[in-house]
């Protein structure tokens, strides 16, 4: 996969993906900070939708991310059905956490939130930047993903997540990433 990774255009500018083992490792980095933030957001989305008693899926939405992404991911030179499993499993753990919301609210006899986000203006253009973020920094971090002597990354990184959203959000959102070597 290293090997087939050449360039992509971003800004108008072509840029070697090639990547030295410090690129990859502050890709690993970055990784790990744009799922947290990912997650993170979930609380968020879930305050509107309580608000707007909105559903929690919506598969429409889902699909045109992930079509969107696979179109992206193709073009970076990352695998497509690997990208899909990537970005299904952070999905599915987004919406583990808006249910867990869901259910905490429903039990405390929360009503409604003052001061929620907008989510068509301001949460959902934040989640596509990160998507887009996230596939970018997937392929810088793909040498140390895929190096099984590298994995207590795909640890830490389950580690790091696990002790701000609990084991069952971070045993998803990693799931993918313990597949690479396979990819
Ligand atoms: C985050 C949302 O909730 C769910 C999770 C999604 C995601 O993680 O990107 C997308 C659609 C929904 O099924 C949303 O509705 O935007």
């Amino acid at each position: 996969m290293a090997g087939q990774v050449r360039s992509f255009a971003a800004g108008g500018q072509t840029q070697d993906l090639r990547p030295c083992g410090q690129d990859a490792a502050d890709a690993i980095g970055a990784m790990k900070r744009l799922m947290d933030e990912r997650l993170s957001l979930m609380t968020e989305v879930a305050r509107q939708k309580w608000n707007t008693k909105g559903a929690i899926e919506d598969l429409l939405r889902e699909k045109e991310i992930v079509d969107g992404l696979k179109v992206e991911a193709a073009e970076l030179g990352l695998s497509e059905v690997w990208a899909e499993r990537f970005f299904r499993a952070q999905i599915e753990a987004g919406k583990v956490i808006q249910r867990e919301c869901f259910v905490n609210w429903g039990q405390a006899g929360v009503d409604q939130f003052g001061n929620a986000l907008d989510l068509a203006r301001v949460i959902r253009p934040r989640l596509d930047q990160i998507n887009s973020q996230l596939l970018r920094v997937l392929v810088l971090g793909w040498p140390v993903l895929a190096d099984p002597t590298q994995c207590s990354h795909v640890a830490a990184t389950t580690e790091s997540l696990l002790a701000v959203h609990g084991e069952l959000v971070a045993t998803l959102a990693v799931v993918a990433l313990r597949e690479v070597e396979t990819s």
